[in-house]
């Protein structure tokens, strides 16, 4: 018999029932709940008379359409089309007795990010969400995946969801990251390499060395984009690093309960004998910084390179490039450094973590936006917020000409009032720059926080390395 990998052991300790047809149904540890896909969830429950299966594992946060400025308790500032999902989360929670978050209590923040932080998010669970990025929650070893409305309902009243088996893909990034390389380059180059499609049909695993040298937060960041690569899920196996991030959360177990858990986690890894359907290598040490170029994910680029002409690419993908470059209004060969810029965004639950503030402001200590550049920082949860208060982050980043804004999704997606202008250029720290995301007409270059904070700083594109060689 081969051995298992990690989403074996995982799958397998879940599967309550299996059909001949490969139809699987699969307990749910934890549902995450936000405003947006969640409304006709609970309507549908009270429509049928019903209660939430398992209101102790379902935890909900209002986090897309909150206003990040002061005075957005009142929901009479927002959007009609916001504040009835804000106003519906509310009372949904409190009427069928979930955990909540609400927008004026420290803990709230974007879904992804305070659910690891509160202790919810454990290896060896599986965690469910409306929302394509709960991939995030996958860097502790537990099974995360979003979920559509329809399936929420069937978890609020089961606990359960009806599942079929994802194929196995293990992607190794072998030896150390080089200097200013992070975790957000490794994730963008992972897709710029295989494609938005190249995870289609398979739960991926990221290991080697340089997935095992990250923190947690640098974990998160990898998971967080496996859904913009087309997986199901994506994983990274837990170890010490894992439990020393846990150890101590409001919900993470203790004492007695600690020692199991942790005994059991310990057991989740891939056996060296699991058979993979498809296996990606990447060494560290080609990886480089980099931005995105168009209006996808895989159109990735390190910074030193130039905008590619829509010749270089086969078949649909030459058309696309075409109308990526159009909309975003670039020129094939022009150096990605001459790309200037006219905003810059710090945060999303792809890089809205404590690590993402402090390595944006390392860069941005003692300096200035560039003429005519607007900033916003948007930590991913009340709680990174105060903590980077507590290091003089907002500090830097206010005398920088940032703006320092409370938690939420903020400009990551248009649905509050964080949004780019019609044709405005944003180096984003966010995980998707597709057309009109961040606000109609607005165009959006993905990169990491460091990057993000040098473009601020130039008011173009820019190899941070040029930068952080400039501080030494
Ligand atoms: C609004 C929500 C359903 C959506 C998602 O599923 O990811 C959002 O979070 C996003 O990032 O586009
Ligand atoms: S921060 Fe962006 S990607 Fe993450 S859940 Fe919010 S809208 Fe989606």
């Amino acid at each position: 018999m081969t051995g298992k990998t990690l989403y074996d052991k995982i799958w397998d300790a879940h599967l309550v029932e299996q059909d001949e047809d490969g139809t699987c149904l699969i307990y749910i540890d934890r549902h995450l709940v936000h405003e947006v896909t969640s409304p006709q969830a609970f309507e549908g429950l009270r429509m049928a008379g019903r209660q939430v299966h398992a209101p102790d594992k379902t935890i909900a946060v209002p986090d897309h359409n909150v206003p990040t400025t002061a005075g957005r308790e009142d929901t009479a500032n927002m959007t009609e089309e916001s504040r009835i999902q804000v106003e519906a989360l509310d009372r949904n929670a409190r009427e069928f007795g979930i955990n909540y978050y609400p927008v004026d209590d420290i803990r709230q923040g974007i879904v992804h990010i305070i659910g690891p932080e509160q202790g919810w998010t454990l290896p060896g669970m599986t965690i469910v969400c409306g929302d394509s990025h709960t991939a995030t929650h996958g860097a502790f070893g537990a099974l995360a995946h979003g979920i559509g409305t329809s399936e929420v309902e069937h978890v609020l009243a089961t606990q359960t969801l009806i599942q079929k088996k994802s194929k196995n893909m293990k992607v190794e990034i072998t030896g150390q990251l080089p200097p200013g390389v992070t975790a957000k380059d490794i994730t963008l180059s992972i897709i710029g390499h295989t494609g938005t499609a190249g995870g289609t049909g398979y739960v991926i695993e990221y290991c080697g060395e340089a997935i095992r040298s990250l923190s947690m937060e640098g974990r998160m960041t990898v998971c967080n984009m496996a859904i913009e690569g087309g997986a199901r899920a994506g994983l990274i196996a837990p170890d010490e690093t894992t439990f020393d991030y846990i150890k101590g959360r409001p919900h993470a177990p203790k004492g007695a309960q600690w020692e199991a858990a942790l005994a059991w986690w310990k057991t989740l890894y891939s056996d060296d004998d699991a058979h993979w359907d498809k296996v990606v290598t990447i060494r560290a040490e080609d990886i480089a910084p980099v931005v995105t170029w168009g209006t996808s994910p895989e159109d990735v680029r390190a910074i030193t390179g130039t905008v590619p002409a829509p010749e270089e690419f086969r078949g649909g993908k030459a058309e696309a490039a075409r109308r990526s470059l159009d909309y975003m209004g670039l020129e094939p060969g022009t150096p990605l450094t001459d790309i200037k810029i006219d905003a810059v965004f710090i945060g999303s639950c792809t890089n809205g973590r404590i690590e993402d503030l402090r390595a944006a402001a390392a860069i941005l200590k003692d300096r200035k936006l560039a003429p005519g550049v607007r900033g916003m920082v948007v930590p991913g949860s009340g709680l990174v917020r105060a903590q980077a208060e507590e290091e003089g982050l907002d500090v830097i980043f206010k005398e920088a000409g940032f703006e320092w804004r409370l938690a939420g999704c903020s400009m990551c997606l248009g649905m509050n009032p964080d949004q780019l202008a019609p044709g405005e250029r944003c180096a984003a720290t966010s995980n998707r720059n597709f057309e009109g995301r961040m606000g109609r007409g607005g165009r959006t270059h993905l990169m990491s926080p460091a990057m993000a904070a040098a473009a601020g700083v130039t008011g173009h594109l820019t190899d941070v390395r040029e930068l952080m060689a400039e501080t030494v």
